[in-house]
């Protein structure tokens, strides 16, 4: 006989690939969760542009070069990954799964690999950190009220972060449709615990669209380049910024003094119709010129969008619906099981380019 919990633990047979998780999740979301966790912003163009541009580039296969002693290991702050695929922040986890944020975590530690814990997450960032031995680093949304956001750093480091990824676009929330027509609301005993007692209470995501915004409280409050400097007053951590899709914007995040870039449209849940993600990376790649190191998400669905974010200038990549659907379907299991897909298939994609190691991954691979 087995229990529910078991039953949300297993993984399906048949599941071949990450795209295989997408039916069974749905089976197991309400439609209110389904439009929150699937949907993007609008009429989702860029939802569907971040993986439909990946299908336009093309890789070039490399014969007889020498593939032993390889690896997929990276280094990034000093930090030691197994492989360059991280689990992306998002928010809300306990609504797909009971465990939520504890089961990806468990997951991320057993692939070895990275994860970025929501500001928003439906867990304790203290219980999150204490379920790891891989490197986390938390997601910071800057709150209107500052102190407040000052007390969240002080938390994280104290809980053993060791980055802070903050999001820079989304001083509002999308325009989010899908949502809005299946009437979405957080389900009871949902919430972002980790602002609990916070003074200016966040605006429940699927109301914000409603109301007037420029000229109101929440813009005026809304993060700038000097909220940065204030932040690198305030912490020795490497800082990145989550949200970069404007070459001028990633040099002026260099020149802020910015530790990593991560070059984002948020899964396409914010401004909709911007680019897909790896057709702005190269341009981007050029203007940071190695300076720090570029991370990109959006649209990661197989070990060969990996390769292609790799050889285009990214160091490492985020996957954020993926696991969430692995999660969903299958706990902790579900999410290292993806995790374990795509490393697989990123393997084969060196393997088949000739690359022993990820420095092994460059330009010459890819064309459009
Ligand atoms: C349901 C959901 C919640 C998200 N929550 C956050 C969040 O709290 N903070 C954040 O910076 N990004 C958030 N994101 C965006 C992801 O971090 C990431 O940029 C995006 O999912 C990458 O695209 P992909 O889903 O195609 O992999 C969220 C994404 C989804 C799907
Ligand atoms: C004002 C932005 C709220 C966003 C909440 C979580 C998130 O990032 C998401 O994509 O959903």
């Amino acid at each position: 006989m087995t229990s529910p919990l078991s039953k949300l633990q297993q993984i399906p047979p048949d599941i071949a690939a990450v795209a295989d998780y997408e039916p069974f999740a749905r089976q197991r979301m309400s439609e209110q969760a389904w439009a929150y966790m699937a949907g993007g912003a609008a009429d989702e163009f860029t939802l569907h542009e971040n993986c439909a541009a990946f299908q336009r580039w093309r890789i070039r296969s490399r014969v007889l070069r020498d593939l032993s002693a390889g690896h997929t290991r990276l280094e990034l702050f000093g930090q030691t990954f197994d492989c360059p695929i991280f689990l992306a922040p998002v928010a809300y986890q306990k609504m797909v799964h009971p465990e939520g944020e504890l089961a990806s975590v468990l997951a991320a530690s057993a692939v070895r690999t990275g994860m970025v814990v929501s500001t928003q997450a439906s867990a304790s960032l203290e219980d999150i950190a204490r379920q790891t031995q891989v490197p986390l680093w938390f997601q910071l949304y800057i709150q209107p009220d500052r102190e407040f956001t000052r007390e969240l750093i002080r938390r994280a480091e104290a809980a053993g972060y060791q980055a802070l990824v903050v999001t820079v676009d989304a001083p509002v929330n999308g325009v989010r449709n899908r949502e809005q027509r299946a009437g979405f609301v957080l389900p009871d005993g949902i919430e972002a615990v980790n602002l609990r007692g916070m003074r200016v209470p966040p605006q429940p995501a699927s109301r914000i669209g409603d109301n007037v915004l420029l000229g109101g409280p929440l813009l005026a409050a809304a993060p700038t380049w000097r909220d940065l400097q204030w932040l690198r007053s305030l912490t020795r951590l490497p800082i990145l910024i989550k949200g970069v899709m404007h070459a001028e914007d990633a040099s002026r995040a260099v020149a802020e003094g910015i530790n990593g870039i991560i070059v984002s449209n948020h899964g396409g849940r914010t401004l909709d119709t911007q680019p897909a993600t790896i057709d702005v990376l190269a341009e981007i790649a050029q203007a940071v010129e190695g300076r720090v190191p570029l991370l990109l998400d959006g649209g990661i669905r197989r070990g060969t969008d990996i390769l292609k974010a790799l050889a285009l200038g990214a160091e490492a990549v985020l996957v954020g619906r993926p696991y969430l659907f692995g999660l969903a379907t299958a706990g902790a299991v579900g999410v290292a099981h993806v995790m374990h897909l795509l490393r697989a298939e990123l393997e084969a994609a060196m393997a088949l380019t000739g690359c022993r190691t990820l420095d092994d991954i460059g330009p010459s691979l890819v064309s459009r």
